[in-house]
This record gives C-alpha cells, sequence and structure tokens, in this order.
C-alpha cells in the first residue's frame, strides 16, 4: 500500500512505526523540521504535496506539567492541529489514524474506562488531546482514533528510562502507588497500528472506523512499574545505586506535580481486541524487552 503519511516521526511511537509500517510499502515519515503542527499552513502544504492516501499522526505536545504555562502550544498541536489533518482527509478521501490518552479521564472510575465512558480532563495536556479527539471525530473522515497509555520505548523519553537512570544515581527513591494503569510499548502501538492500516486497505474489518482503547494487559501502580524495572535491570547488570527495600511507595499528595494525574488509568481493551481479532501482551513483556535492549552487557557483546 502506497501513500501513508506520518508525523511526529523522531517520537517514541513515531519511530516504531517507521519499523512497523514498513512493509507496507514506502511511508513519508516527516519530524517536526518538515512539518510543524503549530503551523496549519505547514500543514496544509505538506498535505497538497504528497497527497497521502492515509495520515498517521502520533506528533503532540506530551510534557504533561508544562502544558499548563506552555497551554497555547499544546493546545494548537494537540487539540487544533488533529482537526486540520482530518478536515484534510474528508476534503480529500483520506485516512486519519490518531492517538490519545488515558489522561482524558478523571480517574475516579472503580473499573477500567470503556471508549463510551464519560470524560472529564484534570489536566491541560488531557483537555487539549480531549478536543484533539473531538476535532477529528467532527471532521467526517474516516478514521480511527487509539487512546493509549503509559507509553515507553527504547527511543525517545520516558518513565522507564527516568527509573533506570534515577536507580543508577540514588541510593533511595520514592514514587507514587496510589496511580494504576499499565504501561504500553511504543512497539505495541505501533504494530496495532500496522493491523489498523491494512484492515482500512482492506475490507476484512467491517467499520473500522471509530475510537478504540489500546493497552498492555494487566495493570499496576508507577510505584510497582518501577520495582519491576529495578528488579529486572539488577538481574541484567545494571550497576544500580538503589536497592528494591529503598524504593518506597508513596501517595500522589506526597509528589506535588503542576499537572493532577488521574489516579485510574485502566483501559478496557475488549473492543479494539474483538473488532480486530488481536491478542495484546501483558505489560511486563515489553517492559522487559526494552530493558534488554538498554541492558549494558548487551553493549558489550
Ligand atoms: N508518552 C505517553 O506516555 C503517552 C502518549 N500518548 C499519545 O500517544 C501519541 C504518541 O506519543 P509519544 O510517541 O509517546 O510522544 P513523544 O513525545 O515521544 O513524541 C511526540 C513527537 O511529536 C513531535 N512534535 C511535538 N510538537 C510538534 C510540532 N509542533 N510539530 C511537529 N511535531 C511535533 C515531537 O517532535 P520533537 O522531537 O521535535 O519535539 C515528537 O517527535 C501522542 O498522541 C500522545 O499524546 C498517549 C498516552 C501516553
Ligand atoms: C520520576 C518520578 C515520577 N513519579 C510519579 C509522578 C507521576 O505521578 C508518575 C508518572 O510520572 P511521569 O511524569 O513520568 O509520567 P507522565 O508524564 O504523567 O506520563 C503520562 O504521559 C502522558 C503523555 C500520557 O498520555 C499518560 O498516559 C502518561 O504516560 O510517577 C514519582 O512518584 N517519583 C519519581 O521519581
Ligand atoms: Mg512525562
Amino acid at each position: 500500500m502506497s501513500g501513508l503519511l506520518l508525523t511526529g516521526a523522531n517520537g517514541q511511537v513515531g519511530f516504531e512505526l517507521q519499523r512497523s509500517l514498513a512493509p507496507l510499502g514506502k511511508t513519508i515519515a516527516l519530524t517536526r523540521a518538515e512539518m510543524d503542527l503549530s503551523d496549519e499552513g505547514s500543514i496544509l502544504s505538506v498535505l497538497k504535496e504528497y497527497k497521502p492516501r492515509v495520515v498517521i499522526n502520533p506528533a503532540a505536545y506530551t510534557a504533561v506539567d508544562r502544558a499548563g504555562s506552555e497551554r497555547e502550544q499544546a493546545m494548537a498541536v494537540n487539540a487544533i492541529a488533529p482537526g486540520v489533518l482530518a478536515r484534510w482527509a474528508a476534503d480529500n478521501g483520506a485516512y486519519l489514524v490518531h492517538y490519545s490518552t488515558d489522561y482524558v479521564f478523571d480517574g475516579t472510575k472503580a473499573d477500567p474506562y470503556v471508549e463510551s465512558d464519560p470524560v472529564n480532563p484534570q489536566s491541560v495536556y488531557g483537555e487539549s488531546k480531549w478536543l484533539g479527539e473531538e476535532a477529528v471525530r467532527s471532521a467526517g473522515a474516516n478514521h480511527v482514533i487509539l487512546r493509549t497509555s503509559w507509553v515507553f520505548g527504547h527511543h525517545g523519553n520516558n518513565f522507564l528510562k527516568t527509573i533506570l537512570r534515577l536507580a543508577q544515581e540514588r541510593s533511595a527513591l520514592n514514587v507514587v502507588a496510589d496511580q494504576i494503569g499499565a504501561p504500553t510499548s511504543a512497539a505495541l502501538i505501533a504494530d496495532v497500528t500496522r493491523r489498523v492500516v491494512e484492515a482500512v486497505a482492506g475490507s476484512d474489518v467491517p467499520d473500522v472506523s471509530g475510537t478504540y482503547h489500546l493497552s498492555a494487559q494487566g495493570n499496576t501502580s508507577w510505584h510497582g512499574y518501577a520495582a519491576h524495572i529495578v528488579r529486572e535491570a539488577s538481574a541484567r547488570h545494571f550497576n544500580l545505586a538503589l536497592e528494591l527495600d529503598a524504593l518506597k511507595p508513596i501517595s500522589t499528595a506526597e509528589y506535588p506535580t503542576a499537572a493532577k494525574r488521574p489516579q485510574n488509568s485502566r483501559l478496557n481493551c475488549g473492543k479494539l481486541m474483538g473488532r480486530f481479532s488481536l491478542p495484546l501482551p501483558a505489560w511486563q513483556e515489553d517492559v522487559n524487552d526494552v530493558i534488554e535492549k538498554l541492558a549494558p552487557a548487551r553493549n558489550c557483546k
């Protein structure tokens, strides 16, 4: 399949998409330098030049705490640009694959969130992502929105890499234990996206368009996630300053941040798994893979 255009090619998900989409044919992979999503003119001139059949948009403003003080930039990239892409797609018969976040929810639900649950973003980032979703849905283009959570990968910045670094630098660390969710790899998101793009091109999945939750299976807290990282890293010969019993669980109140995060970030992924006949791995699988890729022993081989 030709005619794929990818934004945010240097991001965590964008990087993995270049791998996962490669078997489908040539992908035009663009970074911010080639298409600035905060500039409508830049977006439209690039779309006009390449006339893609499918636009895949993992580019986003993802600095959750900074978004409050950079509201205009967050809104431009996360709320306005997706609407520009979607309206162009509607006018030109193209398809849009877009991404969103668990942070559209307030986290007060006791169970995993389903797609139709009411949103109530608690941060500027979450609000901007919600407005982007709505802009995509109202443009009238064929689209898929994949809402995911707690993304990590070996390329880019994420909690997993932060904890690996801190565990090598510090002998004690506090991590919040009352926010729960599922760490989800950029590789998994990219692989699922390939399946979605194949479904768009083929006819095996009726009525592909819509919003789907996509996360790895199982769940943990940020503290549980950090403890898993420390255990796996110490088994893989990282030179850690941190012992597991010096990794303390704390409450959200004990870790003040500029932006409020949901306590429950769990996403029910039944709709996606059913519609696309997809199994989803346990979150630990890809976490272990990425730690293995980053391990010092591997670099010495
Ligand atoms: N990261 C996470 O934990 C989660 C992410 N998501 C969503 O998943 C998607 C992918 O996220 P992820 O890959 O982790 O994000 P990253 O932050 O890793 O990558 C985002 C990319 O967007 C690019 N970008 C930012 N601003 C602009 C702009 N003005 N013009 C063009 N490109 C821009 C960045 O470019 P540059 O490198 O130049 O800054 C970067 O390459 C996003 O929609 C995000 O909201 C959902 C849940 C969790
Ligand atoms: C580094 C660190 C974080 N924390 C806490 C703060 C926060 O509650 C939680 C996660 O911190 P981070 O800032 O890494 O994660 P955050 O940037 O909030 O991650 C989010 O990013 C956006 C883009 C999303 O869409 C979400 O799904 C989610 O992945 O861990 C600690 O308690 N101790 C620590 O040492
Ligand atoms: Mg962050």
